[in-house]
């Protein structure tokens, strides 16, 4: 069996538009479904929602039976979330919340094995499909995803420098976290905050960068995809579930 190439790696080199879905649902049957419904990516989010590592693989179990490419974002830029990630099966993770060049660096190290990073080995893994994988540890470095995610102010003015770090695949902003950051809590639709973001994919598109986004406003989707980001998230699983419950009570009970 040889080692699965990554084509979301490929389409954050040619920029090749990845619409994706954010779940946040921590359930392998909404992962399966989102998998089956046309979306080219889905973020398994460990950050935000209740994923640890042992419901992650179930998640990953359940992605493996859709077409949408699992990206895994850990609850911290930190080698050993990233390791544990890595080796139930990720092939691309979106690190939250770098800072600067030197964290998007520890990033990128935490994700190869040595020489080039510091993952720790284990040629036995799920990621390697328990050791069936021919040449696994050879050829992991070449096949895993990085992406980084910007989400303050600070992080922003290092835009340039931490997108250029080598292992970057692509540029993800988070305009929550954006906003808050910026003193807009809560409304990343504030001008500043736009400014800001748009600023960014401006940078991320002078540099051939991939740049990702998300955002549930579909209006919205379509401005960042004209602006030039290319991964992504237009939808937000828990939200779709929230609205289309409240509005079906709302249909059947309205007078
Ligand atoms: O800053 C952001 O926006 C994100 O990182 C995405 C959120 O964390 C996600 O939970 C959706 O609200």
């Amino acid at each position: 069996m040889d080692v699965k190439t990554n084509p979301f790696k490929a389409a954050m080199r040619s920029r090749t538009k990845q619409i994706g879905v954010w779940s946040m649902s921590a359930s392998p049957v909404a992962v399966e479904i989102i998998g089956n419904s046309g979306f080219d990516w889905v973020c398994l989010d460990a950050e935000h929602s209740p994923v640890d590592i042992s419901n992650l693989v179930t998640l990953l179990h359940a992605g493996s039976a859709g077409k949408a490419h699992p990206v895994v974002r850990p609850a911290w830029n930190d080698p050993v979330l990233l390791k544990r990630v890595l080796d139930v099966g990720a092939q691309t993770v979106l690190v939250p919340f770098v800072q600067n060049a030197e964290e998007a660096r520890q990033a990128v190290a935490a994700c190869r094995y040595p020489p080039e990073g510091i993952r720790g080995v284990s040629g036995s893994s799920r990621a390697s499909a328990y050791g069936q994988m021919n040449g696994y540890l050879k050829k992991a470095n070449d096949e895993i995803c990085v992406l980084v995610q910007l989400e303050t102010g600070s992080a922003l003015q290092n835009l340039e420098e931490i997108a250029q770090v080598e292992g970057v695949d692509g540029v993800f902003i988070g305009p929550s976290d954006l906003a808050a950051s910026l003193g807009h809590l809560g409304n990343p639709g504030h001008p500043d905050v736009q400014n800001a973001i748009q600023e960014a994919i401006e940078k991320l598109n002078k540099l051939g960068k991939a740049g990702g986004i998300l955002t549930t406003d579909i209006a919205a989707a379509r401005k960042y995809l004209e602006w030039g980001f290319t991964f992504v998230a237009s939808a937000l699983d828990i939200q779709l579930l929230m609205g289309g419950l409240k509005n079906a009570l709302h249909e059947v009970t309205k007078d």
